[in-house]
């Protein structure tokens, strides 16, 4: 496992959409073979869909080639609802981008039939190949998407009733009052997760710091459903300097000694400029076109 500890949250947002727009650009997605990304919401990933908009808007990435499955949904939230994740991700980040809709998968939360519209999406996933990036966030609890502290480790895409501090933490959406949020929410599962080819976590802010201590130094435990990810063979956890309180001097120390290695982590090679090109040039003839 991978940590990446930044300064703050800005740079913490733009580690991560760095790295999203390296990994896509050396996979060099064409119409037969997709790069297929997993997404989260929350107040966390903002700042990344912020500066991946800056950088598809300077031409360094196009997401024409790119699907998209995102964790979470709640359950019985109109999709029109400020709140819902449809809305947010629409909002944040799918408007702003070259993305086909088609291209967009998110958990339908009023599907007459959700045990059903589960199981679909995991036949989904599938027949686009598996997930090659799935990011995430966590709560302070160290749920990842929404599998509260006791869910599955194996788990697959399912209906999840929602923990008492979820929904406290979430009351900020709505207007503070806990009981406009929905208990139930539709979710990827851990298993679901621990499949995709590379996991990356973006953790901000000193109230995640004990669930992040709990997801590095500590064994895996269903009651921290990150912890899981200890098992996975690529996975980087990027968080900024208030998340890491809690863990241990020495832990920071040692992952700080390695900020050259993590430095290149983003660094284009030269393959993928080629690539940078190959849009720039799709670019042009498109907006000349218009
Ligand atoms: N289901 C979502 C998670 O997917 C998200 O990671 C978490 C953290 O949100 P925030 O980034 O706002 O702290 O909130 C919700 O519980």
């Amino acid at each position: 496992m991978r940590l990446i500890i930044l300064e703050d949250d800005d740079g913490v947002g733009d580690w991560s959409a760095k790295y999203v727009v390296k990994r896509i650009n050396e996979f060099k997605p064409t119409k037969d073979r997709y790069f297929v990304l997993g997404l989260p919401t929350g107040g966390t990933p903002l700042k990344m869909y912020k500066a991946l908009i800056q950088h598809y808007k300077a031409g360094k990435v196009s997401f024409k080639y790119v699907k998209t499955f995102n964790m979470d949904e709640y359950v019985g939230l109109p999709r029109d609802h400020p709140e819902s994740y449809h809305h947010y991700m629409f909002n944040s980040f799918f408007k702003h981008i070259d993305i086909a809709p088609g291209n967009v998968n998110i958990l339908d939360g009023n599907a007459p039939d959700l045990a059903q519209e589960c199981l679909d999406y995991e036949q989904k996933i599938e027949e686009a190949g598996g997930i090659e990036l799935f990011i995430g966030g966590i709560g302070p609890d160290g749920h990842i998407a929404f599998n509260e502290p006791g869910s599955s480790l194996v788990s697959k895409t399912r209906v999840k009733t929602l923990n008492q501090e979820t929904i406290l933490a979430n009351a900020r959406f709505f207007g503070g009052d806990m009981n406009l949020v929905p208990k139930q929410a539709l979710t990827v599962g851990v298993g679901t997760v621990m499949a995709a080819k590379e996991v990356m976590v973006l953790i901000t802010g000193a109230h995640k710091a004990l669930a992040l201590s709990k997801a590095i130094e500590e064994g895996i435990n269903h009651m921290w459903t990150v912890s899981a990810l200890q098992q996975h063979p690529r996975t980087i956890m990027v968080c900024d300097e208030p998340a890491t309180l809690e863990l241990r001097v020495k832990t920071v120390k040692y992952f700080k000694s390695l900020w050259e290695v993590h430095q290149d982590l983003t660094k284009e090679d030269d393959t993928a400029s080629t690539v940078y090109s190959e849009y720039q040039i799709e670019r042009k003839i498109s907006q000349s076109n218009e």
